[in-house]
């Protein structure tokens, strides 16, 4: 068995970011209007706070207006719900993200509920969940992670999907479910896995296709994996790496790279895979709600 294609997200991230920089180039030509993306992080999360400087980066990178708004740990559920709707009203503003996990003290959903449906370029909002469930997909906004999923397995393995066995590890709102959606409206045979799931090894052996987005190190294991079968893996997990110095860490994802690159016919490495997609995807959900807030029609979809 030859090793397995390394799906190289980070250069189709760039590939699509550059798409983006260009239509929305094409955008302030013809409308003055530049796509204004906000970003809500509450806390002092590491994690959180690279994601967000990345997105922040990234959306200057493709010349939009980029807004951060940092807020402390102890901040109010009132006051970040008073920051969302003041976000709604603002008509530079055409997407807004509030980075999860949010502190304890917050009901998440309430958050997510308050922002406006067409802002929502995370797609956490029940009705673009609803949206996107009822295969309404051109009208909905799509969550960036399993969208931006969907373009890599569509880049390795082109319009085949019809008919695979897609199985997705994870049933997250934020990625196994939508995922999920998106494969079963490519017309992929999707089984959802999740922790009450009996013999996973065996389940996961069926599938041609395999998106892990479980957050447990390396835990599928090389031997699950159907020969030939695409990878996804959308784990981001940092693990102590003495080898890299005293008290360092690296980061891996849910599949056991080393020993599955032997047995997949293509697979994403982590870092360099889904996170860059997850980044490229937020700026498309970005340009998608800024030209529909503006009145103007969808341009080609990326995937
Ligand atoms: N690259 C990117 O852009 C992104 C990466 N991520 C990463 O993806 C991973 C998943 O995140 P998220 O979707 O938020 O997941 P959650 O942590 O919300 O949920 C984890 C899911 O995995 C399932 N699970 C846990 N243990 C097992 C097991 N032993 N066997 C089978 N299923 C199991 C859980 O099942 P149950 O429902 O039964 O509890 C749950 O559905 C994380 O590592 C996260 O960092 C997340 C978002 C974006
Ligand atoms: N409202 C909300 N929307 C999100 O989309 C969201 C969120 N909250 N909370 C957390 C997860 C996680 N997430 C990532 C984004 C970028 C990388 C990324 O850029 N990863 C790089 C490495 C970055 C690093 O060095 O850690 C890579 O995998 O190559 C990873 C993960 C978005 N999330």
């Amino acid at each position: 068995m030859p090793q397995a294609q390394i799906i190289d997200g980070k250069a189709i991230a760039e590939s699509v970011r550059q798409e983006i920089t260009n239509r929305a180039a094409k955008l302030l030509e013809t409308s003055g209007k530049r796509p204004g993306l906000a970003v809500v992080l509450v806390g002092e999360d590491p994690a959180s706070q690279v994601y967000v400087r990345n997105k922040d980066r990234a959306a200057e990178a493709c010349g939009f207006h980029s807004v951060k708004h940092t807020l402390g740990a102890e901040t109010s559920e009132a006051d970040v719900l008073a920051l969302v709707e003041q976000l709604n009203n603002d008509p530079e503003i055409h997407g807004i993200l509030v980075q999860l996990p949010l502190p304890g003290h917050i009901d998440e959903s309430k958050v997510l509920r308050l922002i406006r449906p067409e802002k929502d370029v995370d797609g956490f909002h029940p009705v673009n969940v609803g949206l996107l469930t009822a295969g309404e997909r051109d009208s909905a906004l799509v969550p960036c992670t399993p969208a931006g999923s969907l373009v890599l397995l569509k880049r390795t393995l082109g319009d085949t999907l019809s008919g695979k066995n897609a199985v997705v590890i994870g049933r997250s709102n934020i990625v196994g479910k939508p995922m999920a959606s998106l494969l079963l409206q490519e017309s992929c045979t999707v089984t959802i896995a999740h922790s009450r799931t009996r013999d996973l090894p065996d389940v996961v052996r069926a599938a041609d296709i395999v998106v892990a987005a479980v957050g447990r190190p390396e835990m599928i294991k090389g031997d699950w994996i159907k020969p030939g079968a695409t990878v996804i893996d959308v784990g981001i997990n940092r693990i102590p790496a003495p080898e890299l110095g005293e008290g360092k860490n690296r980061l891996v994802g849910d599949v056991a790279f080393n020993e599955a690159v032997d047995h997949a016919g293509a697979i994403t490495p982590v870092p360099g895979g889904v996170g860059p997609m997850t980044i490229a995807m937020l700026m498309v959900n970005t340009l998608t709600a800024a030209r529909r807030l503006l009145g103007l029609p969808d341009e080609e979809p990326l995937f």
